[in-house]
C-alpha cells in the first residue's frame, strides 16, 4: 500500500497548521507514523488520496452510523445551502429539529443547539452552575468532555486532592473547581460530594465511556449517581456526543433507564456537520438566556445546513428503530469473531462493548475504569493497528479510542475485517516475543 500523496500533504499541512491537523486526535501520535489523508467515502469504504481503499471503524469518530454520503444527508445539505448558508436569524428547521430531539429523547423539554460537543459541555455546566448557585463539578478520570477549560483537570495526587490542569493555559483557578472521581467507583463520588458539601453544581458524565476505550457503566453505578444527585441537589449531566442517538434512539439514558437532568449531544446530532447541543428539564433550561440570565450565545447556531443534516439523519433512526438490533447484531458477531480470534493466538486481551460500540484492551486486567484501561499494552496497538491498515482497515489511531459501527458495514466486511486482525495479531505476536 503506497501513502506518497498522504506523505507529501501532511509535510505540506505542518507547514501551516500546527502539527499538521486541526484535531490532535487524528495526528498519529498514539501510534506513530502519518495519517492518512482522505478525499471520498460512501456507506463504510473511506478512500484516501492514493485511492487506497479501507473499511472505515471510525466513521468520523462516530458521526456515520448510517455511513458516509448518506444520500438524505446529501440532499438535506445540498437543498438548504441553494437557500443561503446561514440567516443567524430564527429558522423553520430549528423547530423541527428540536421537536424532533423531544420525540426521541421524552426528558428533553427544551434543547439549545451550538456548533460542537465541547460547547454543548461548557454551557451545560455553565447551566447546572447557574441554576444551583454552586460552583464545582465532578467529573471521572479518562472521561472526555471536550477541550473546555473546566475539563481540562487531572486528578491531584491523591483522589481527595484538588486537581490540576492538564494542559498549560488552563489556570490553577478553574482548576480547584473540578474534582475527579474513579470512574464505575460511586464511593469516590460520596466522598467528594461529602467533603464539598452543598458547592457541587454538577456530575457530568459519560454513561458509556468512549474516551479510554470503550467502558460499560457498572451495574448499579448510573443509578448511583442519580441517587447521589438528588440527595445533594446536584444536576446530573448525561455526556452523550458519543452514546446519544447510538445506542438507541433515547442514547444512553433510554438504553439503561436512568434519567439525567440535562444532556449533551455532538456527532451524530449533525449528520457529520459541526453541531452539537445540551438539553434537558425546562425548569432548568429557563436559566438559559433570553429567558433567563444565564448567557449561552452562537453566530452560527442552528445554522441551515446543518439543522438539515442533523435533522435528515435523526429522522432515518427515529422511523427505523431496527437499525438499533442491526447495528448491535452486527457488532456482536465482530465481537464474537474477534474473540475466537485473539483466543487462537493465546492473547491477553479484555474486550468491551455495548451497542455499536466496541474496543479491545490488550491486558489481562477486567477492565472497569481509567486505571485498569491504562493497563493495555500500547505497543502491542501500535503494531496490530498498523498492520490493520496496511489490509485496509482504518481503525481508531489510538488504543483509548471506541470504533464505531456503521449499519453500512456488511457481513463481508466484517469476515474481511476478522481476517484481517487474525494476520495483523499474528504479526504483532511474534514482533512482541522478539
Ligand atoms: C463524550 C464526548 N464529549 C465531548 C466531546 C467533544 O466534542 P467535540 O469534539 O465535537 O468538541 C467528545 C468528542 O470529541 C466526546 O467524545
Ligand atoms: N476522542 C475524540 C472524540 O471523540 C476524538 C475526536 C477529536 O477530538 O478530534
Amino acid at each position: 500500500m503506497l501513502l506518497n500523496k498522504s506523505e507529501f500533504l501532511f509535510k505540506q499541512a505542518q507547514k501551516f497548521i500546527p502539527g499538521g491537523v486541526n484535531s490532535p486526535a487524528r495526528a498519529f501520535k498514539s501510534v506513530g507514523g502519518i495519517p492518512v489523508f482522505f478525499k471520498k467515502a460512501k456507506g463504510s469504504i473511506i478512500t484516501d488520496e492514493d485511492e487506497n481503499e479501507y473499511i472505515d471503524y471510525v466513521g468520523s469518530w462516530g458521526p456515520m452510523i448510517l455511513g458516509h454520503a448518506y444520500p438524505p444527508v446529501i440532499k438535506a445539505v445540498q437543498d438548504a445551502s441553494f437557500n443561503s448558508t446561514s440567516f443567524g436569524a430564527p429558522t423553520e428547521i430549528e423547530i423541527k429539529m428540536a421537536e424532533l430531539v423531544r420525540q426521541m429523547v421524552p426528558n428533553v423539554d427544551r434543547v439549545r443547539m451550538v456548533n460542537s460537543g465541547t460547547e454543548a459541555c461548557m454551557s451545560a455546566i455553565r447551566v447546572a452552575r447557574g441554576y444551583t448557585g454552586k460552583e464545582k463539578i465532578i467529573k471521572f478520570e479518562g472521561n472526555y468532555h471536550g477541550h473546555g477549560d473546566s475539563f481540562l483537570i487531572k486528578a491531584g495526587s491523591g483522589a481527595l486532592t484538588l486537581g490540576k490542569p492538564s494542559s498549560p493555559g488552563v489556570t490553577e483557578g478553574t482548576a480547584k473547581d473540578t474534582l475527579n472521581a474513579n470512574y464505575n467507583d460511586l464511593d469516590s463520588v460520596e466522598e467528594l460530594l461529602k467533603k464539598n458539601k452543598d458547592n457541587v453544581a454538577a456530575i457530568i458524565v459519560e454513561p458509556v465511556a468512549g474516551n479510554m476505550g470503550c467502558i460499560p457503566p457498572q451495574p448499579g453505578f448510573l443509578e448511583g449517581l442519580r441517587e447521589l444527585c438528588d440527595e445533594h441537589e446536584t444536576v446530573l449531566i448525561f455526556d452523550e456526543v458519543m452514546t446519544g442517538f447510538r445506542l438507541s434512539r433515547g442514547g444512553a439514558q433510554e438504553r439503561y433507564n436512568v434519567w439525567a437532568d440535562l444532556v449533551t449531544y455532538g456527532k451524530i446530532i449533525g449528520g457529520g456537520l459541526p453541531v452539537g447541543a445540551f438539553g434537558g428539564k425546562k425548569e432548568i433550561m429557563d436559566v438559559v438566556a433570553p429567558v433567563g440570565d444565564v448567557y449561552q450565545a452562537g453566530t452560527l447556531s442552528g445554522n441551515p445546513l446543518a439543522m438539515s443534516a442533523g435533522f435528515a439523519q435523526l429522522s432515518a433512526l427515529d422511523k427505523h428503530p431496527e437499525i438499533y438490533v442491526e447495528l448491535e447484531e452486527k457488532t456482536e458477531y465482530l465481537k464474537k469473531r474477534l474473540q475466537t480470534v485473539l483466543n487462537e493466538h493465546e492473547l491477553d486481551y479484555y474486550l468491551n462493548q455495548v451497542g455499536s460500540m466496541i474496543s479491545i484492551f490488550f491486558t489481562p486486567e477486567v477492565v472497569t475504569d481509567f486505571k485498569t484501561a491504562n493497563t493495555t499494552n500500547q505497543e502491542f496497538f501500535k503494531v496490530f493497528f498498523h498492520e490493520m491498515l496496511k489490509r485496509g482497515i482504518y481503525l481508531p489511531p489510538s488504543p483509548f479510542e471506541s470504533w464505531f459501527l456503521s449499519n453500512t458495514l456488511t457481513y463481508d466486511m466484517l469476515d474481511d475485517t476478522i481476517q484481517a486482525a487474525d494476520e495483523a495479531l499474528g504479526i504483532a505476536k511474534l514482533k512482541a516475543e522478539k
